[in-house]
């Protein structure tokens, strides 16, 4: 280990951006000491994970897996845990920066373990930005941690925002790609499979992302999570369809100026910018040719093919624990779209349904927060549960 050695923590490191993060370090092995890996059961890869970048403990989150772990890691001297409290010890160990690329809200306890520790979180885990926003930023000011941004978007809008004259900001356009049904009449996403739904059209990314895209409940949760990590009200944050993805989004000034960064849709470049903040390093994804793409275009966000869009907006202006029972929804009715077992648009509706039905409560406290989250997992279930029952009995 050199002295200029930066120890590292992946939580997700078997999933889309934890693979990314890992393809940087062993790129620069000398750069980096890695001191945990955390997956949930896909005990394999995490296994020749460990081997490849030898981390002090290896952590998965089913206990199911322990068994397989251990022998996997037998004679490496790597420790191995398992279960939902190890998860979290593994994000409150001794590591500098810390890559929170847990899916959903279950990646929100180790996140703020690692908030505070005073670590560098490189955040991807969006869902625990948007479910816990308020009390997230405000251990982020008392343990005096760094929160950078991974989110392609948020990460484009760091690069471009003055930090120092938050006034002189007009506003900040979220890109969004439109997902793979950018085009579709409304009628025709009813039928759509998973298969469809995780088909996007620039991005490689795990399946929740994935139909969030789809949904344009992605563009919703960013635009909750621009407004913490910014410090922006909702009305100063604008949606924008841009089906190339090559600006990652833009900030605009009062002077009209307009900054914006871009890059080819590659997830290694904003997770760079991450891994050597404040410094740069190098990423191998592919260079972007803007005449080869010859041309960017624009359009705005259609509200009525894509509701989430308003419903988040609702949200966020609702508050109380809004946002938080709008993310747990939508994790259960999209869990339940990829199995099979609910309808596209059926997706939305669901989420929509259970704000309508819980409201938006006060929220103070990470009990409160967990309270509600699993209420409005619950009564998502049983709206899924109900929509499937007719949908199979032929009532609309
Ligand atoms: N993929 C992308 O390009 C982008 C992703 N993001 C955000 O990053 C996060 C991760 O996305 P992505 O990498 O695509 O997702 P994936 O589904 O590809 O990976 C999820 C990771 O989380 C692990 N995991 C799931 N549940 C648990 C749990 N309960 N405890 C511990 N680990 C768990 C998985 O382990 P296992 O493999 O064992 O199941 C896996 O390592 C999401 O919040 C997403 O919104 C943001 C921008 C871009
Ligand atoms: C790579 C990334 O940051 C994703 O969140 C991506 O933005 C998804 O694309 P759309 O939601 O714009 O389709
Ligand atoms: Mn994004």
């Amino acid at each position: 280990m050199t002295d200029t050695q930066r120890t590292v923590t992946v939580l997700g490191s078997t999933g889309s951006i934890g693979r990314n993060t890992l393809d940087l370090i062993e790129r620069n092995r000398s750069a980096y000491r890695v001191e945990a890996l955390v997956a949930h059961r896909n005990v394999d890869l995490l296994i020749a994970q460990a081997r490849s970048v030898r981390p002090q403990c290896a952590v998965v989150a089913d206990e199911a897996c322990y068994a397989a772990l251990k022998d996997g890691l037998a004679g490496t001297g790597i420790a191995v845990a398992a279960g939902a409290a190890a998860v979290v010890e593994a994000a409150q160990r001794p590591a500098e920066w810390v890559m929170s690329a847990i899916v959903g809200a279950a990646g929100l306890e180790p996140t703020m373990a690692a908030v505070r520790r005073g670590s560098v979180v490189a955040l991807a885990n969006k869902e625990s930005l948007v479910c816990a926003g308020d009390l997230m930023m405000a251990e982020v000011q008392k343990s005096q941690a760094t929160l950078l941004p991974v989110d392609s978007e948020h990460s484009a809008i760091f690069q471009v925002f003055d930090f120092d004259r938050p006034q002189s900001i007009e506003k900040i356009i979220l890109t969004a790609s439109g997902g793979p049904f950018r085009t579709w009449e409304r009628s025709a996403m009813a039928s759509v499979t998973p298969q469809q739904a995780v088909a996007h059209p620039n991005w490689s990314m795990g399946a929740k992302i994935s139909v969030d895209s789809a949904t344009m409940m992605n563009k919703g949760l960013e635009l909750i999570e621009a407004h913490h990590l910014f410090g922006l009200p909702e009305h100063q944050i604008d949606i924008l369809v841009h089906p190339q993805s090559v600006i990652h989004s833009m900030v605009s000034y009062v002077d009209g100026s307009v900054l914006a960064q871009l890059g080819t849709p590659d997830m290694r470049t904003p997770i760079a910018v991450a891994l050597a903040w404040p410094a740069r390093m190098e990423a191998p994804s592919p260079r972007l040719d803007l005449a080869a793409v010859a041309q960017l275009t624009f359009e705005s966000p259609d509200h009525h093919r894509f509701p989430a869009l308003s419903l988040v907006r609702g949200a966020l202006q609702s508050g109380g624990a809004a946002p938080t029972i709008m993310n747990a929804a939508n994790e259960v009715a999209v869990a339940r779209f990829l199995a099979g077992g609910l309808g596209f648009l059926e997706i939305t509706a669901v989420v929509e349904q259970t704000l309508a039905d819980l409201g938006a409560p006060a929220m103070s406290s990470l009990e409160d927060l967990f309270a509600f989250d699993t209420q409005a997992r619950h009564h998502a279930a049983v709206l899924c549960q109900k929509r499937s029952q007719a949908a199979a009995s032929g009532i609309s």
